[in-house]
């Protein structure tokens, strides 16, 4: 970012001193009351080669929100971020960012982290910081920065002898020198210990709940359900569901899974009268080496004890059991999966070939 930050007309002057939260009062100096939607993508459309990255994407992100863009490996998602922020060009649509293109747009309003962002090696995490608050006529205060992204016990660190998670911490650091009003993040949690990304989550939230509007990418279904007000889900290069996690997951999101890690078949189960499927046990988080597990859908919390009963009732051995409600997680894979029959379908190619196993639907990221 090599552009200059204006205070506006307004007379804008950043926050002075040391902060604790991120005042309101500092934000979003360029954005006028009225403007609703302050990233607005219509259409657009992106190949490279054969290879069709974007095709007819379209999003909408208002003010102050946090819009999570969530999609398989592939599915369009960094093409998206670059094409929104002006490091890449759509062969066609339209793109409008603060009502401005975003190569018109005033830079110092943006925070852009790359997916690959990879600063100078051999600077400090504080004089990196330095360094980009640098391009700034009013940059906020480094030792803020530092604070907000967890990293002032290693400050002194070169950035190449930074642990992975801390490293993207101070990226994401340098996003926010400048205090933007519209911050995009592709992946900024990836790579980061469980503490590490709970702190950037906390910052995120304190921002959008100062006025920053925050479009983020992420594999990481637990961060888009926490962070954000609106998720859309791409595949193929087009928003194939958009919504509030809430609403994504009461549309397709599914019933409630009781996992029972047992290896009695789901035939034995057939009295309860619930929709019951096997899994593999490499699906179920947690399970003894071993062992497999049924899945039984539709199992509401009161009844679970009744399902206990006729467990030892019929003397079928378990070794744990879970419930849970759907989640963003059943939302995606329901999803792709659908968009992958769908582009099967397309292409005028068997759906698979093979009946696909059920487990197939059940949360492959768990792993034992
Ligand atoms: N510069 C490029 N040159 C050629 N192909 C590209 C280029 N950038 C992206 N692609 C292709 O466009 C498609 C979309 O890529 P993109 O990186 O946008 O996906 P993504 O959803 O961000 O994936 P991931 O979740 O793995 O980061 C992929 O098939 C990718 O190989």
């Amino acid at each position: 970012m090599t552009d200059r930050l204006e205070p506006d007309s307004s007379g804008w002057k950043p926050a002075s001193g040391r902060r604790d939260r991120i005042e309101p009062l500092t934000r979003n100096r360029s954005i006028p009351p009225c403007m609703k939607a302050v990233v607005d993508a219509t259409d657009l459309e992106k190949t490279y080669g054969e290879t069709v990255a974007l095709s007819g994407a379209s999003l909408s992100v208002e003010r102050g929100e946090v819009f999570a863009l969530i999609g398989p490996n592939g599915a369009g998602k960094t093409t998206l971020v670059r094409a929104l922020t002006g490091t890449t060009t759509p062969d066609a649509g339209t793109v409008k960012i603060l009502g401005e293109s975003p190569t018109a747009v005033d830079r110092a309003t943006l925070g852009v982290l790359p997916q690959d962002f990879s600063p100078p090696d051999r600077l400090t995490a504080r004089e990196l910081v330095v360094y980009y608050a640098g391009l700034y006529d009013d940059p906020r205060d480094p030792d803020d920065v530092l604070a907000d992204v967890g990293v002032v016990d290693a400050e002194d660190t070169w950035y190449e002898n930074l642990s992975g998670g801390q490293q993207r911490r101070v990226c994401v650091g340098s996003t926010l020198v400048n205090d933007p009003d519209v911050l995009f993040l592709d992946e900024p949690t990836t790579g980061i210990d469980p503490a590490g990304r709970r702190t950037v989550w906390r910052l995120i939230e304190e921002l959008a709940a100062a006025g920053t509007t925050v479009l983020l990418t992420t594999h990481d279904m637990a961060e888009a359900e926490r962070l954000a007000d609106r998720v859309g889900l791409l595949a193929d290069g087009s928003i194939v569901a958009e919504g509030t996690p809430k609403s994504l997951v009461a549309e397709y999101g599914g019933s409630s899974r009781l996992t029972i890690e047992t290896d009695a078949e789901p035939a034995a189960f057939a009295p309860l009268e619930y929709p019951t499927e096997r899994v593999a046990r490499s699906h179920v988080a947690g399970a003894s080496s071993g062992q497999s597990a049924v899945v039984v859908r539709d199992v509401p919390p009161a009844e679970i004890g009744g399902v206990v009963d006729f467990l030892e009732q019929h003397d079928l051995e378990y070794t744990g059991l879970s419930w849970a409600e759907p989640d963003l997680e059943d939302v995606y894979l329901t999803l792709a999966d659908e968009t992958e029959l769908e582009r099967t379908n397309r292409l005028g190619e068997p759906a698979g070939g093979e009946a696909a196993p059920a487990e197939d639907a059940v949360r492959p990221g768990e792993t034992t």
